[in-house]
């Protein structure tokens, strides 16, 4: 009998619904498996990101019990990993990825379709906690009122139906997965080109130690070549401008023709797209737009 694997993840409702999506997939390959829920610094505190220190409050907890044997298998939402690798972990899978982009959800009484960019009523206030969606939002419409908004997805949806915000952005994949109740509200999938997704969002990172050679052929049967490539391609560049889920950065790739990959970027206000036949090549390119526009230099 091979041994159960045991699964380390957050317990937010998004993080078990992914986490079991996974167990799941793995009994479709005859493997059982169990939850190991971990708590993260991202879940006790709940300052703004922003003032939050440090890289990976809603994962390093997660890799340290993989690392220290608790767990075998990390489950994390792809775009909440800092972009330096972990000693002693190897990134296993991507698996098929859910939908990248932005939703934007309004209340009845904020909306305003003929508003152009985005259906909202002029000053309507907008919450998000993500410095990328503060930025291209007062970038695309700076009329608007940006407000803090920590929380897990289902929280956030509570503060909108209560009338703290006139409006929330947020990833579409969350809402997705949760197949959350938006009766009442009105919600507009926004297109890359609009609101460019923060790099690897809609994806999920399945990590096991590396030494776990057994494991990690077994995880190698739920990699997406399509979703592994763009992602690499994401972060390849949020490495190159080395910045975390704190970097002002969208960015969001396709694979277009014959495995060649197109990318997107919104970086210090502006878009970026380059072609390329491989996540390294299309991530350099475009990183060496950013640069051509920012020549004192990037990042930080
Ligand atoms: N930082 C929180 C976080 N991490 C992953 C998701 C959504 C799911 C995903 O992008 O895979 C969210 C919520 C959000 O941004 O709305």
């Amino acid at each position: 009998m091979p041994r159960t694997v045991r699964i380390a993840t957050r317990g937010s409702r998004l993080a078990l619904w992914q986490a079991r999506w996974v167990a799941a997939e793995l009994a479709r390959l005859g493997r059982g498996s169990e939850l190991v829920i971990v708590e993260t610094q991202g879940d006790r505190e709940r300052l703004p990101f922003a003032q939050m220190g440090g890289q990976g409050f809603f994962t390093k907890a997660v890799q340290d019990a993989v690392l220290a044997e608790q767990a075998d298998l990390a489950v994390h939402s792809f775009k909440d990993l800092p972009s330096a690798g972990v000693n002693g972990l190897t990134l296993a899978a991507v698996p098929v990825r859910e939908d990248a982009r932005e939703l934007l959800l309004v209340r009845p009484e904020e909306y305003a379709p003929e508003e152009g960019l985005l259906p909202l009523k002029k000053g309507a206030r907008v919450g998000t906690s993500a410095v990328r969606r503060r930025a291209q939002l007062e970038a695309l419409r700076p009329d608007l009122q940006v407000a803090e908004l920590r929380g897990n997805v289902p929280t956030r949806l509570e503060k909108l139906r209560r009338g703290e915000y006139g409006a929330i952005l947020l990833a579409q994949a969350g809402v997705h997965r949760l197949e959350l109740d938006l009766r009442g509200l009105h919600s507009r999938v926004l297109e890359p080109r609009l609101v460019v997704p923060a790099p690897a969002q809609g994806a999920l990172a399945l990590e096991a130690r590396a030494s776990d050679t057994e494991l990690l052929e077994l995880l190698s049967r739920l990699n997406d070549p399509l979703a592994q490539r763009s992602v690499a391609a994401e972060r390849g560049l949020m490495a190159r401008l080395a910045g975390g889920c704190q970097l002002a950065l969208g960015a969001s790739a396709q694979v277009v023709g014959e495995g060649g990959l197109e990318l997107l970027a919104w970086y210090g206000g502006r878009l970026y797209q380059a072609r390329a036949a491989s996540p390294e090549a299309v991530a350099e390119a475009v990183f060496g737009q950013i640069q051509a526009e920012f020549p004192q230099g990037v990042g930080g």
